[in-house]
């Protein structure tokens, strides 16, 4: 039997006062050095699924297990083995980056990192003197990451890591993934960062309403649910448009042709965004 970091099956999660389950009986085998991406849209039960397999929603029917042991057989050793960073980075602000790292560390029975090898991973040694209140944005996401990391865990769980990040911030997280997963640690990745995903994940699972409704490769999912299309930029009236054709013989961008108004003609490949709207809300 192959050993996966992290599994669930037929995971159903309800919250004391919902009057339903807001995750609805999913199953995941994510393969230890995956990195491994849960899309969907808002409210799709994301987050909920990363609380159960964090040990941090203890409620749930089904199994839910990470490095081949149940989630609920573990007591605070679930924290030596993962690393967890969530959308709301946490910190304390009146220290110093240096010192949050420092704290936090002592939490720690396994070696950690020294705080000054977490903030060279993250790309934040130039501020390690510098109080977390005074972080930008991206600055104290990057600092959450730095949290998650510093023990050098097993699996990571990240919810959102470049929510709200500039593009070149953005790229700097993606690229402390892809470092974290070239050292072979196993990532579950949360988010609405398309790039992200194209650049990372060796396999997506998309949720809809509490279900998994498609899990494969990204390149997989583009091939069956994405449409490649035809660009057309062209003139009328003497301002520049554009339109989409979703085919070369398309009858409409045929006649458009025939105008002789075409500026420019591109094809246009499918994106997982295509994939993300396809299948979250046609599935039935
Ligand atoms: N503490 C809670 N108590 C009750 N219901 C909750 C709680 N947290 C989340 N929910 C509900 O559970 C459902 C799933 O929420 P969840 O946060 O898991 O979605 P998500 O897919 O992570 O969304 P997003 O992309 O917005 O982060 C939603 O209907 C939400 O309202």
């Amino acid at each position: 039997m192959q050993n996966f970091a992290i599994e669930a099956e037929q995971l159903r999660i309800r919250y004391p006062h919902s009057p339903h389950d807001v995750v609805t009986g999913i199953d995941l085998a994510v393969a230890p050095g995956e990195v491994f991406g849960l899309l969907g849209p808002n409210g799709a039960g994301k987050s909920t699924t990363q609380r159960v397999l964090t040990g941090r929603h203890r409620e749930f029917g089904g199994r839910a297990a990470v490095l081949g042991r149940p989630v609920g057989d573990y007591g605070r050793d679930l924290y030596e083995r993962i690393g967890v960073g969530f959308e709301l980075p946490a910190y304390f602000p009146r220290l110093t980056a240096r010192e949050n790292l420092a704290a936090f560390a002592r939490l720690f029975r396994r070696p950690t990192m020294t705080p000054a090898e977490a903030l060279a991973a993250v790309g934040l040694e130039h501020a390690a003197d510098q109080r977390a209140s005074t972080f930008s944005k991206g600055m104290k996401m990057r600092l959450n990451l730095a949290r998650a990391i510093l023990h050098r865990p097993d699996v990571l769980f990240l919810d959102e890591p470049t929510s709200g990040l500039d593009p070149v911030s953005a790229a700097g997280v993606r690229a402390v993934i892809r470092a974290q997963a070239d050292a072979g640690r196993t990532v579950l990745l949360t988010t609405h960062d398309m790039p992200a995903v194209e650049e990372l994940c060796t396999r997506v699972a998309f949720m809809r309403a509490g279900s998994i409704v498609a899990v494969d490769t990204p390149r997989n999912l583009r091939l069956a649910h994405g449409r490649r299309s035809v660009v057309a930029s062209f003139t009328e009236r003497g301002a520049l448009r554009t339109s989409q054709f979703p085919a070369p013989d398309d009858p409409g961008l045929l006649r458009l042709l025939a105008t002789g108004s075409v500026q420019t003609l591109h094809t246009r490949e499918a994106a997982l965004a295509d994939v993300f709207i396809a299948v979250t809300q046609d599935a039935a």
